[in-house]
């Protein structure tokens, strides 16, 4: 079955417009969890615009989900989760100049800077994950630097459901395997879009936040999570197919 983790950046986002302690992403989380929530994933971006280091401290020891720390590939980052050890990292690419993450990491141009951070992260304990597009170089040089997990960029195929975007989505899907990697994918997730990346060949995990965040406003956090989980479960029953 494939695996549901929820992004709580912005609850953090709501509760930082105020400046006070409420909604609570600590909260969300756990509450997410009660219901269905298989891990929760949060970034710690490097201007704290959402999620801030008490945040990740408190998420670490209250939650009994695994937390997928996502951040960028900073030595201060590395040192925080090293010190933290949640489950997962996910690196991802970072500008502080944007809304949302763009693009995925160039890990084939870093590689060698990325595979001594991916070490020390393997070293304690902690599981890799890199979040990159679904293009074949940077397949390969994700297995090649020791990554154990590759979460596949689905903004684009969000943005421009067509198929040119699904093909490259299947075949990033089926390299991933290839390649001995386990296959994630995320970002742009809506109720409308899951189903067929829920159907990519291999895929064990998806990490879905604003969309999510944004109907708990109608529906509530808990029938919010239900009703993805609904739409992952159909989505997977249909393997995918590329035209
Ligand atoms: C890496 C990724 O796609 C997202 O989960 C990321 O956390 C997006 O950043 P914001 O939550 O700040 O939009
Ligand atoms: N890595 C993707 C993620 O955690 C959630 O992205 P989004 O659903 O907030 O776009």
């Amino acid at each position: 079955m494939i695996r549901l983790g929820v992004n709580i950046d912005h609850v953090a986002t709501v509760r930082n417009a105020r400046g006070g302690l409420h909604p609570d992403p600590v909260g969300a989380a756990l509450l997410a969890a009660m219901h269905g929530a298989d891990g929760i994933t949060a970034h710690l971006r490097e201007d704290r615009r959402h999620i801030r280091d008490e945040d990740m401290i408190r998420l670490r020891h209250e939650l009994t989900v695994p937390l997928n720390f996502e951040m960028g590939a900073t030595e201060e980052m590395v040192a925080m989760a090293c010190s933290l050890r949640p489950h997962a990292c996910c690196l991802v690419p970072e500008r502080r100049e944007e809304v949302t993450t763009e693009g995925g990491l160039d890990v084939a141009g870093q590689a060698d800077d990325l595979r001594g951070k991916v070490a020390r992260l393997r070293d304690a304990g902690i599981r890799v994950s890199l979040f990159i597009d679904p293009d074949p170089a940077q397949l390969e040089a994700s297995a090649r630097i020791g990554a154990q997990v590759v979460e596949l960029h689905t903004g684009a195929y969000a943005h421009n459901p067509g198929e040119d975007e699904f093909r490259r989505l299947y075949q990033g899907a089926v390299a991933a395997t290839e390649h001995g990697l386990e296959l994630h994918a995320g970002h742009g997730l809506t109720y409308g879009n899951v189903g067929r990346v829920a159907g990519l060949p291999g895929l064990a995990e998806l990490n879905i936040g604003h969309f999510l965040i944004g109907e708990a406003i109608f529906t509530g956090l808990p029938a919010a999570i239900a009703r993805m989980k609904q739409e992952i479960a159909s989505g997977a029953l249909f393997k995918a197919v590329v035209r």
